[in-house]
């Protein structure tokens, strides 16, 4: 079964527009552990704007105690700053069992591409074997169509694929939204690659997403799920997912 991580940047999100601790990212994650989630993502931005260092080591060490995966994802060649120790400095610290590199720029609102392997793989291979010396397995965020064989080359374990644009076109009636994501899915895995997934994966898209590329490792929801919740509650609606996945195998 496709494992489902949890990613609690929007819990963040909501404690810091007040800046005190509710609603609170730990608590949120035993919720999500409790009802059967495999493992907690966040994906600290180094302006602090959801989940910060201090957030990253206190879900690492409750991941360790409960013995899952914890994934933390960033960039590696953002700049450090002042409490944002950079993304190689942090998985020293945290050690998560998982490090997705994404190609984000700072100002970014959201992700929104993966690496250009082409481009980046020659400066990725350093952070990649770092990382991996650390023992942390390396996930690389990839589009629909890049040339993940690159991401093998480099010593990456998976890419995980970006499914923003399956999304959109899932949410606007396209049949076939899926069918480059399944294609580069299959490259990877040719390659030796374990395959990851995720950007807007909810309850109504995930079902036709794993219809159509099968054998997805692990994805990564946080931002529909959280919504969601607000009108089912954080329990209910991760056991929700965790039957979609479950239909899906
Ligand atoms: C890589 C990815 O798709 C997610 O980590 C997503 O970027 C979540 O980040 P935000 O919550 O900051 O949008
Ligand atoms: N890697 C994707 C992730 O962690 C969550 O993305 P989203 O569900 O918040 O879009």
């Amino acid at each position: 079964m496709t494992r489902l991580s949890v990613n609690l940047n929007k819990v963040a999100l909501l404690r810091n527009a007040r800046g005190g601790g509710e609603p609170d990212v730990l608590e949120a994650a035993r919720t999500c552990l409790d009802a059967g989630a495999h493992g907690i993502t966040v994906h600290p931005r180094p302006d602090a704007r959801h989940a910060r260092s201090d957030d990253v080591l206190a879900l690492a060490a409750l991941c360790r105690q409960r013995g899952v995966e914890f994934n933390l994802e960033g960039n590696p060649f953002a700049a450090p700053r002042p409490g944002y120790p950079g993304f190689l400095a942090l998985c020293a610290e945290a050690r998560p069992r998982q490090a997705t590199l994404v190609p984000d720029d700072d100002g970014q609102l959201t992700s929104d591409h993966g690496f250009d392997f082409a481009r980046d793989g020659d400066r990725l291979r350093p952070p990649v074997a770092e990382l991996r010396a650390l023992g942390c397995r390396v996930s690389l965020f990839a589009d629909a169509g890049a040339a993940v064989e690159q991401a093998a080359a480099i010593g990456a374990d998976r890419i995980e694929l970006y499914t923003g644009p399956f999304a959109e076109a899932h949410a606007r009636g396209g049949g076939t939204a899926a069918r480059g994501c399944a294609e580069t899915a299959g490259r990877a895995r040719d390659a030796g690659l374990g395959v990851n997934a995720g950007h807007d994966l909810s309850q109504a898209n995930l079902g036709a997403f794993l219809a159509a590329v099968p054998g997805v490792l692990e994805v990564s929801i946080g931002h529909a799920l959280i919504g969601e919740a607000l009108y089912a509650g954080l329990a209910p609606t991760v056991e929700g997912y965790l039957r979609l996945l479950d239909a899906a195998r």
